[in-house]
């Protein structure tokens, strides 16, 4: 079953020193099964996040259209959950109300609701900062408490734009870990973004790459690769290296003149 469609779809914004429309993406078509995890590659700027956007019906396509589990997206889809480049946590709700909010909205009673954000709070090595403000917590702490606050409403679809962007190596592959049992265990669907070439092998079914703006996707990999519920082991295969430098050579790294990732 496809979970996530988009037809040819583009998406152009008006060019503030213009004053003209200007393609962000243009002639995106892509479908992902039930299941799968897939995750976007391309340079800064190409589209990667206004994809992201138009999936979970923050932005409306300007043309073709995105479905969400055979249902044209028209306005944010209950089914799905996205994690956005910037927290946007609440400042004026503790870190485990915030963990909560999703849960709250969906009328989900108070111990339940508080008893699940405790949960992934630990999970997310956060425990003893539950009744922090968002303040109170740096860049990757604000990040972990945004990745709880996804999956605390368990959804069906996710979409995680750089969820891993502001950690340290080590807790990085840590949450990767926990992030991909769980995708696997519950045969949950993602679309993410990431800049972290091996990161997006470690962790996908596939990879969609894009080219610079305006974003098309200019080729896919399939990850043939075992261990998809654990990235730490896969990160050892010595295939990633190959597929790595595939990935290098397409987005132009190294390449001076050509560089594309910025
Ligand atoms: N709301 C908006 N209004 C005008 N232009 C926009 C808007 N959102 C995005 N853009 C432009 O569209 C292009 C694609 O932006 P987007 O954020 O989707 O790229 P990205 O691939 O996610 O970039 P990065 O990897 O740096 O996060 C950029 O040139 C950006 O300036």
């Amino acid at each position: 079953m496809v979970e996530i469609e988009f037809r040819d779809v583009g998406k152009s914004f008006v060019d503030k020193q213009t004053g003209e429309l200007r393609p962000a993406v243009s002639n995106i078509s892509l479908s992902i099964a039930k299941g799968e995890v897939v995750s976007l590659i391309g340079p800064s700027g190409c589209g990667k996040s206004t994809l992201l956007n138009m999936g979970s019906g923050i932005y409306a396509p300007t043309s073709g259209q995105v479905f969400i589990a055979g249902q044209q997206v028209t306005k944010p889809v209950r089914e799905v959950a996205f994690m956005l480049q910037k927290d946007l946590l609440m400042q004026w709700r503790t870190i485990e109300d915030n963990v909560a909010l999703g849960l709250e909205i969906a009328g989900v009673d108070k111990a339940e609701r508080l008893r699940i954000a405790n949960e992934l709070l630990v999970k997310c090595h956060l425990r003893g900062f539950e009744k922090h403000y968002p303040y109170q917590l740096s860049g990757g702490m604000r990040q972990r408490a945004a990745l709880a606050r996804t999956l605390a409403v368990d959804p069906q679809v996710m979409l995680l734009d750089e969820p891993f962007s502001a950690l340290d190596a080590q807790t990085k592959m840590i949450l990767q870990q926990d992030l991909a049992k769980m995708l696997y265990e519950k045969k949950r669907t993602a679309l993410f973004i990431t800049h972290d070439l091996v990161e997006g092998i470690a962790l996908s079914d596939r990879l969609l790459v894009m080219s610079e703006r305006p974003g098309t996707i200019i080729e896919e990999i399939i990850i043939d690769l075992p261990l998809r519920d654990n990235p730490l082991e896969r990160r050892k295969l010595p295939e990633i290296g190959p597929l790595q430098g595939r990935l290098m050579d397409l987005l132009k790294i190294g390449k001076e003149e050509d560089a594309v990732l910025h």
